[in-house]
């Protein structure tokens, strides 16, 4: 797979969810951001919301878990009909046993490391995974401006990547907008996270398709 848009609906109007997906059918995922108030500091939406967006959205959905014991919550998230589900490595006990799980229930399995997470936790066992996300902003809110010192670990495991023998995803999520998302393509993301740019612009399907290029390209020149 080339490029992928995943805008997130942090920010979208959450009194018009439908409206606001249907907004973006032009994305190739929809970013669905599950926080709990104890592993970060806000709290979002679960479950019983994640079962409606399924049958109204056009698109696959991509969960990004920021919540405590992900080892029992992450499959209930498969089974409620997500297409991907992405736990934290840092709340997870067994972060193997639930990518297995994951494949096992026909959803794609995707860790997370937050920004002082190094990558060396995962980096020997990327046979278990189905994408990678760094982090490149404290997990908790949108809005938050871009980390570019992480992109020294994007490309550490772009380039292991290469070694293992499936398509392996690596994610970016937070700051990612115009002015971003050409060093993080270039330093080797597939999937890109935008919550503010793309919900903040006048026209969003136009913004989606100007942040693709605009990766395209910096992947093309890398
Ligand atoms: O996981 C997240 C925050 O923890 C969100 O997906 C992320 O912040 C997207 O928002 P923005 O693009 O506005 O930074
Ligand atoms: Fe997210």
């Amino acid at each position: 797979m080339g490029i992928q848009i995943a805008p997130s609906i942090l920010s979208a109007d959450f009194a018009n969810l439908e409206r606001d997906i249907v907004s973006v059918d032009n994305a190739d995922w929809l970013h669905f951001d599950v926080m709990d108030g104890h592993f970060v500091p806000n709290l979002t939406v679960g479950l019983p919301v994640l079962e409606r967006v399924v049958q109204v959205a056009p698109m696959p959905v991509d969960v990004h878990l920021m919540i405590d014991d992900p080892d029992h919550w992450a499959p209930r998230y498969a089974q409620a009909g997500a297409s991907s589900v992405t736990f934290h490595y840092e709340a997870a006990q067994d972060p193997v046993a639930i990518a297995r799980e994951l494949r096992r229930l026909g959803t794609r399995a995707s860790v997370a490391l937050k920004p002082g997470t190094s990558a060396d936790v995962v980096i020997d066992r990327l046979a278990e995974f189905d994408m990678v996300l760094v982090m490149t902003v404290e997990p908790g809110f949108g809005g938050q401006d871009f980390m570019p010192d992480m992109m020294p670990k994007l490309e550490r495991l772009r380039a292991a990547a290469s070694e293992v023998d499936h398509d392996l995803w690596l994610q970016t999520d937070g700051g990612i907008s115009r002015e971003t998302i050409g060093q993080a393509a270039a330093a080797g993301c597939d999937v890109f996270v935008a919550g503010s740019a793309v919900y903040g612009a006048e026209d969003r399907r136009a913004e989606i398709e100007a942040l693709r290029d605009l990766a395209r390209q910096a992947r093309d020149d890398a």
